[in-house]
């Protein structure tokens, strides 16, 4: 019987992926499926991935039947460089505004929602989801947030709006590092592919870590060559981004949670996370 392997279609998580042996992986029974996060997280509540990079707010919403893997995850502590809040107006002069959300995203579309509500106290601006083209967006919104390589290409070809890094907001009030994408897997693939899974977990952990001690150098070259940019540029834009799930990682994703639920976006509050293997829970330090 074969695993689902869901792949994150932006440059983020390719730490994770780039120097994996998938000719090997696929003789083992992985399959790989290749979606925006969205369609990920749908895929993992709906059971059709046993294991996916998805949206860490995805995590919260099927809490039950997830586990996360040890380790690994998408976070920055300040600015993360592909998630904005791109607007017409200041970010103080958006009272009464139309945001348009992308419809690619489940994490930084509550995140921006967070934000604004608990630290710029607005509670009069009107959210819409849409599809991430900036253009269209920005034709009838105020302001419209982006993320992965659609936010990286806008900030790069269209200059003439203010730029909100959200992970620089969110470690701004918060003084926190925000984790965007974990690695969930169904409890019951646990059961049946534990030895699959491991050892997937190990590459995963194996291919971070030869692309960061090779600083991001060849990992740059070749996204460069394949998505335009300098290599100087996205060795920078991955060196800003954490990709060890570490305790602070871990605190801060449990206050983001938190937060959803003050706001409605979750059901149910998160005391702490299920990290496969490890044996122990964290409690929410708040
Ligand atoms: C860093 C990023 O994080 C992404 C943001 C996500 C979200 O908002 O749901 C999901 C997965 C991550 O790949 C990014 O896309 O730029």
């Amino acid at each position: 019987m074969s695993l689902h392997l869901g792949e994150i279609s932006y440059t983020n998580i390719l730490p994770f992926f780039h120097y994996l042996d998938r000719q090997e992986l696929r003789n083992r029974g992985v399959q790989f499926y290749y979606e925006v996060p969205s369609s990920l997280n749908h895929s993992l509540a709906e059971g059709t991935i046993d294991i996916a990079a998805v949206s860490s707010f995805a995590y919260a919403k099927n809490y039950d039947r997830l586990c996360l893997l040890p380790d690994l995850c998408v976070s920055s502590k300040g600015k993360v460089r592909s998630i904005f809040l791109i607007s017409k107006k200041p970010i103080t002069e958006l009272e009464e505004a139309r945001i348009a959300l992308t419809s690619a995203s489940a994490t930084s579309i509550h995140l921006v929602q967070i934000l604004l509500k608990e630290f710029y106290h607005y509670d009069t601006i009107h959210f819409e989801t849409v599809s991430p083209n900036l253009l269209e967006m920005m034709k009838t919104y105020d302001a419209c947030v982006l993320i992965g390589d659609d936010a990286i290409k806008a900030r790069r070809e269209h200059t003439q709006y203010y730029y909100y890094d959200l992970g620089e907001q969110w470690f701004t009030h918060t003084g926190l590092p925000m984790t965007y994408a974990v690695f969930a897997v169904q409890k019951d693939a646990l059961q049946s592919h534990p030895e699959l899974l491991s050892y997937l977990s190990e590459e995963f952990a194996h291919s971070r870590d030869k692309a960061r001690n090779d600083k991001y150098k060849k990992l740059a070259e070749d996204v460069s060559a394949d998505m335009g940019g300098a290599p100087s540029f996205w060795e920078s834009y991955y060196k800003g981004i954490h990709y060890v799930f570490g305790e602070e990682e871990k605190r801060g994703l449990l206050y983001y949670y938190s937060l959803a639920y003050k706001y409605g976006f979750i059901d149910k509050p998160i005391p702490a996370l299920n990290i496969w293997g490890s044996g122990r829970e964290v409690q929410s330090s708040k």
